[in-house]
């Protein structure tokens, strides 16, 4: 039987529910909601250390997958007749030349912009989408720190880097709280993708998307991202720039975060050219004006919700 809205607000926390109509207003609340019912498109990400997109079209071709090209992503397809894991089964999968990710995980690499020979530090990496996205942006020239605190998702990590052929990255396990004091003013960039409440991916038929949140778990990452953003800020040269992004919804991990830092830290927030359809602006109404720049992904059919930000260290 196909879900319904009332299933979604049966299923989800009541007070999540009643968050989501507060911030938003009805219709955008309403599409939100639908979203959660799942069922959005695979899509992925040629990986261009190893293949190219032309090649991976015919090739899709030929064996009649279909697909959508992404307007903002040269790199990236949607996949219209294939699931996860018929396309898990394919050589193409098996060897490293695509990496299955959804759309908005692309963008805080996209908008990072990593160059090649330069140092980047990933402060919380696990599985390695977006590791492996920016050694492949960077051709494999230059040097990636990948951390990643949990052990079993470290060794993913490593699994999927090796996978890619993404030979410029180091992984090591750890604490992203401590890497600033560690390698201070080290990293011409710095990506924090941070732990969060994933909001933004809640699934009501995938109970682990939504069976640990709770208010008291918000205001916890809250407190860890300032944490994590401080070590981050440490770790970036002067003038070096960073990129702040979560998979959530809510403010405390977003625009709070980032009104913290700005009221702490020597940083500004720089705009994001990328033209993507489903991004508004960031909340201001309480904070930094400047917070305007960062950009929300509201969840929809096509995409999960996301949040970023490009920031600059003075
Ligand atoms: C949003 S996920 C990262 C996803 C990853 N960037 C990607 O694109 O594949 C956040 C990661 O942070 C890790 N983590 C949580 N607390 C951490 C900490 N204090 N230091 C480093 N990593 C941490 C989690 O285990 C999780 O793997």
């Amino acid at each position: 039987m196909l879900a319904s809205i009332s299933d979604v607000k049966r299923r989800l926390p009541e007070e999540f529910i009643d968050y989501i109509y507060e911030e938003f207003s009805v219709g955008t609340a309403d599409k939100m909601l639908y979203s959660f019912m799942g069922d959005r498109y695979t899509t992925l990400r040629v990986n261009t250390l190893k293949y190219d997109i032309s090649s991976l079209m015919e090739y899709f071709k030929s064996i009649n997958i279909k697909f959508d090209r992404v307007q903002w992503y040269k790199d990236a397809l949607i996949i219209k007749n294939a699931d996860e894991k018929s396309l898990e089964k394919l050589d193409i999968y098996k060897n490293g030349y695509i990496y299955i990710q959804s759309l908005p995980s692309m963008i805080p690499p996209l908008v990072l912009d990593p160059q090649r020979g330069e140092k980047i530090l990933d402060m919380t990496a696990a599985p390695g989408s977006k590791t492996t996205q920016m050694a492949a942006m960077m051709n494999n020239e230059g040097y990636i720190l990948a951390n990643e605190l949990d052990k079993i998702r470290c060794e993913r990590l490593k699994y999927n880097v090796e996978l890619q052929g993404a030979s410029i990255v180091e992984v090591v396990n750890g604490r992203g709280e401590q890497l600033g004091d560690k390698y201070p003013e080290e990293f011409d960039r710095v990506l924090l993708d941070a732990p969060c409440s994933g909001e933004g991916r809640f699934n009501i038929k995938d109970v682990k998307t939504y069976r640990f949140w709770s208010h008291r778990e918000v205001n916890r990452l809250s407190n860890l991202q300032r944490k994590l953003f401080l070590s981050a800020y440490k770790a970036l040269k002067k003038g070096g720039i960073m990129v702040y992004s979560t998979c959530t919804l809510n403010r405390k991990e977003n625009e709070e975060v980032l009104d913290w830092a700005l009221n702490n830290l020597d940083i500004e927030i720089l705009n994001i050219d990328l033209k993507i359809n489903g991004v508004v602006e960031a909340f201001t109404d309480r904070y930094d004006k400047s917070i305007s720049k960062a950009i929300r992904v509201l969840p929809s059919k096509e995409l999960e919700g996301f949040f970023v930000c490009k920031i600059k260290k003075n």
